[in-house]
């Protein structure tokens, strides 16, 4: 039997959505410590973890940033996985693999060559579109594009109404949203939170 479908909802800012994520069902939940709309500091952050139940996992997103800063806010703020969405090479990771962190390596797909999961030593691949939450989709469905074995998560223009055909049509093991979800770019809304995860659920 395969595993259930793994949930993230990113860029959560306020208790209402980290609590309308954590009531539907999410798998985890994403600050985004990068430049970013959706930016909250760690202190926010550390806030808003501390509602969160031990099963749902807390994730610290960012990009292109120095490995210490990205150390200090994942310490800081105390959430259990980071997220990379620069170009950080193998030393990288083995810098934060001590910590302890879930990490999670996002890249994009061009529908070509199909990146591997754990290739850098990341747990999770993170399969997005070019710009990272900025709402667009990539071919995902495009004939050529093999889908990874393993720990990955698509993520990329996703929306309670996409959601079930990317789920059955490639079989991610995990899907990702945060544009999808929102009632205008960095505010979510917990109606669409809720409707993105049903939708995901029965598609499985
Ligand atoms: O959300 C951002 O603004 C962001 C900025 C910089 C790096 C990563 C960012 N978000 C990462 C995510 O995990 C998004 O959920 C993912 O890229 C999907 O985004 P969307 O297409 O908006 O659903």
């Amino acid at each position: 039997m395969s595993s259930p479908l793994f949930i993230k909802i990113c860029g959560l800012r306020t208790a209402e959505d980290v609590d309308a994520a954590v009531e539907a069902g999410a798998d985890a939940i994403g600050f985004v410590f990068a430049d970013s709309p959706r930016h909250v500091d760690a202190a926010t952050a550390g806030k808003l973890a501390q509602r969160v139940p031990e099963h749902v996992l807390t994730v610290g997103v960012f990009r292109r940033q120095p490995v210490a800063q990205v150390r200090d806010l994942a310490l800081a703020s105390g959430v259990r996985s980071v997220q990379l969405h620069g170009d950080e090479g193998r030393d990288y990771y083995d810098t934060l693999r001590p910590q302890g962190w879930t990490l999670i390596r996002a890249t994009s797909s061009d529908g070509g060559r199909t990146p591997r999961c754990g290739e850098l030593g990341e747990d999770y691949l993170l399969l997005d579109a070019p710009d990272p939450g900025a709402g667009l989709p990539w071919n995902w469905a495009d004939d050529r594009f093999t889908p990874p074995t393993g720990h990955w998560l698509l993520a990329g223009g996703l929306t309670p109404q996409n959601v079930g055909r990317a789920v059955r049509t490639i079989a991610p093991w995990g899907v990702d949203v945060s544009s999808g979800v929102e009632a205008r770019r960095g505010v979510k809304d917990p109606a669409l939170i809720r409707e993105f995860i049903e939708s995901a659920r029965s598609a499985e």
